[in-house]
């Protein structure tokens, strides 16, 4: 499965989309992206989401704050992001240093502009199945089986990884979907009894090339959510890819597998955030 050719596709549905919005409103979406201190893979990527936006259209903003700065700081900073009539969409990439408490930060963005799907009120929507915006992986990989036209209702699907932002909203999201999931982490006992009897295997477990053949079901779909650098600086995955591919029924690359279709989902869910907001501000008036 081609990640970064379904990503382009996504893409040139939400510039169709942006250009109407834009004529129709005379608003542009806006993401703000927040990153601290100076970690080479969260500039990395924060850039890369920025020239996405702005591709597809949108207004894009980082705001880049020094390893040092207070959790005070960075509540004020996104404060004011949540003020700002011009702001749809607040991004603060993860991880943070250790003397910032992360869910508070993630708590005081607007659930509104909240494009990663993280706040604690959007999690619950997604698991009691009410619209909410849904985490960017999460989202990006059933897109994927959806445009791959995996079934998903009445499959047998294992997760391995237990995160808040991949393991546990796509337990959920496939749930909704109808399949039978089960979650795996790093205390499961029997691990290959439950991966062999996966139809759709997720691995995300930061363990680079984890998932080998001999653990996967003959005709299994497998996605990989892994994103591990060797010391050469060579991006691989939690799996196998040469060893599995022969196996499966289909399984994505890393790179150009999951990587792309977050950065798809994340200008997604902030169309829908603008949508929403513009309609609001259009009901108010
Ligand atoms: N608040 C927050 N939201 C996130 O969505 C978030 C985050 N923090 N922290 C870090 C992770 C990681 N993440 C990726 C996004 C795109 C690629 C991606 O496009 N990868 C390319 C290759 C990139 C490369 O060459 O390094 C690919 O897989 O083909 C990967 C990883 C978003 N994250």
């Amino acid at each position: 499965m081609d990640g970064k050719e379904v990503a382009v596709v996504v893409q040139e549905k939400i510039k169709k989309q942006t250009a109407e919005w834009i004529k129709r409103t005379g608003q542009t979406p806006k993401l703000t992206a927040v990153v601290v201190g100076k970690n080479a893979a969260s500039q990395f990527y924060v850039r890369s989401k920025k020239k996405a936006a702005m591709e597809v259209g949108f207004i894009s903003e980082i705001i880049e704050l020094p390893a040092k700065v207070t959790e005070v700081e960075l509540l004020a900073c996104i404060k004011e992001l949540n003020q700002d009539v011009t702001v749809h969409g607040i991004l603060v990439q993860l991880p943070l240093p250790q003397h910032i408490d992360e869910h508070k930060v993630i708590c005081q963005i607007d659930v509104y502009k909240d494009v990663d799907g993280f706040h604690p009120e959007q999690v619950g929507a997604l698991s009691i199945g009410l619209n909410g915006l849904a985490p960017c992986t999460p989202a990006g990989i059933i897109e994927l089986l959806k445009y791959y036209k995996i079934k998903i209702s009445g499959k047998h699907a294992v997760v391995i990884g237990r995160s808040n932002i991949v393991g546990k909203p796509i337990a959920n999201m496939l749930l909704k979907l109808d399949a039978t999931v089960t979650i795996t982490h790093s205390q499961t006992q029997n691990l290959a009894e439950i991966t062999r009897g996966a139809d759709i295997l997720i691995v995300s477990i930061g363990q680079p090339h984890f998932l080998t053949a001999d653990l996967v079901k003959e005709g299994a779909v497998v996605i990989d959510v892994g994103i591990n650098r060797t010391e050469a600086g060579k991006l691989i995955g939690d799996v196998d890819f040469e060893g599995v591919k022969e196996k499966v029924f289909a399984i994505t690359p890393v790179p150009g597998g999951v990587g792309p279709m977050t950065i798809s989902m994340l200008l997604d869910n902030t169309l829908v955030a603008f949508k929403r907001i513009v309609s609001v501000e259009n009901k108010e008036k």
